[in-house]
C-alpha cells in the first residue's frame, strides 16, 4: 500500500468487515502474505524496496493459490512504474483494477479480471462484462476513494472466489455508500468522513433500492 492514503484504505476495509495490514517491510512480508485471504498490491508511493517486497509477496500468494488485486497508480506518469505493472501483470494478478487514463496504458490484463473505475465502474474487456453506475462526483475529490475501491474489492475476494461477482458486490456498495453519504456532507472534506460511516451502515434494504449494475453481452 501506498504511504498516502494507508488510513483511508484501512478503515474502508475494516468498516466492511476485512482486517487490514499495510505490511512492506522485507522481514515480515513473506509471514503476512502467508497469513492473509487475499493480497493488495498498490503501486502509488514505488521504491526499490517496495518493489523487492512486492515481488515477494506476490510469490507467496501465487504458490498458495491466493487472489490478488493490482493497483498500477499513477503508472502513466512513469515508463518505469509503467513497465513494473506490466511485469506484475505477467505473474497473473487475479483483477487489476485502475481509473481511465492508467487503463488505457495498461491495455491487455492477461487472463486477470480488467476493472476501469470513474464516472461508471467498467468491469471486464470486449463485449461481456459488467458496468456498475453508482458513485458520486466527490468520490474524484477526495484523494484515495480508488485505493479504498480496491481494497474492498480485496475484502470481497476473500470471501467470494468468483472475483467479478466480489468487484460487482464491492463497487455498488461503494457507489451507494457515497450516494448515501453526499446529501449529508457539505464538500468532499465531510463526504470523506460520511462515506465511511454510510459504508460500515449499508445494508440489503439499500443495496436493493440504489445499486446500478448492469450485465453487458455480445
Ligand atoms: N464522477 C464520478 N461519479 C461517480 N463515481 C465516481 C466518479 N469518479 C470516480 N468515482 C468513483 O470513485 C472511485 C475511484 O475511482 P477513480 O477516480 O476512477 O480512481 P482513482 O481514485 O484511482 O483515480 C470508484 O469507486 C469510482 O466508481
Ligand atoms: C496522491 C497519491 N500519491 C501517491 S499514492 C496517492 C494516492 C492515490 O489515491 P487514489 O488513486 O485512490 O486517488
Ligand atoms: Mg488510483
Amino acid at each position: 500500500m501506498n504511504t498516502v492514503v494507508q488510513k483511508f484504505t484501512a478503515d474502508g476495509i475494516t468498516v466492511v468487515g476485512g482486517i487490514p495490514s499495510m505490511t512492506s517491510s522485507p522481514e515480515e512480508i513473506a509471514d503476512f502474505a502467508a497469513r492473509a485471504d487475499v493480497l493488495t498490491v498498490n503501486l502509488g508511493t514505488l521504491d526499490a524496496e517496495r518493489r523487492r517486497v512486492i515481488l515477494r509477496a506476490v510469490e507467496v500468494v501465487n504458490a498458495a493459490g491466493k487472489p490478488w488485486i493490482l493497483d498500477p497508480v499513477h503508472c502513466d506518469y512513469s515508463p518505469s512504474r509503467l513497465a513494473f505493472a506490466q511485469e506484475l501483470i505477467a505473474l497473473g494478478p487475479t483483477i487489476v483494477r485502475g481509473n481511465a487514463a492508467e487503463m488505457a496504458l495498461i491495455g491487455s490484463t492477461g487472463p486477470g479480471l480488467r476493472i476501469q473505475t470513474g464516472e461508471v465502474d467498467r468491469i471486464g474487456s470486449g463485449g461481456e462484462g459488467v458496468r456498475v453506475a453508482n458513485g458520486h462526483r466527490w468520490m474524484a475529490e477526495v484523494t484515495g476513494t480508488g485505493c479504498l475501491t480496491g481494497g474492498v474489492i480485496a475484502a470481497f475476494m476473500a470471501v467470494e472466489p468468483d472475483a467479478l461477482v466480489a468487484a460487482a458486490s464491492a463497487l455498488a456498495v461503494t457507489g451507494v455508500a457515497a450516494e448515501l453519504a453526499a446529501p449529508l456532507s457539505r464538500g468532499p472534506g465531510s463526504f470523506g468522513v460520511a462515506f465511511l460511516d454510510a459504508l460500515s451502515a449499508i445494508g440489503e434494504r439499500e443495496l436493493l433500492t440504489h445499486a446500478r449494475i448492469h450485465y453487458d453481452q455480445d
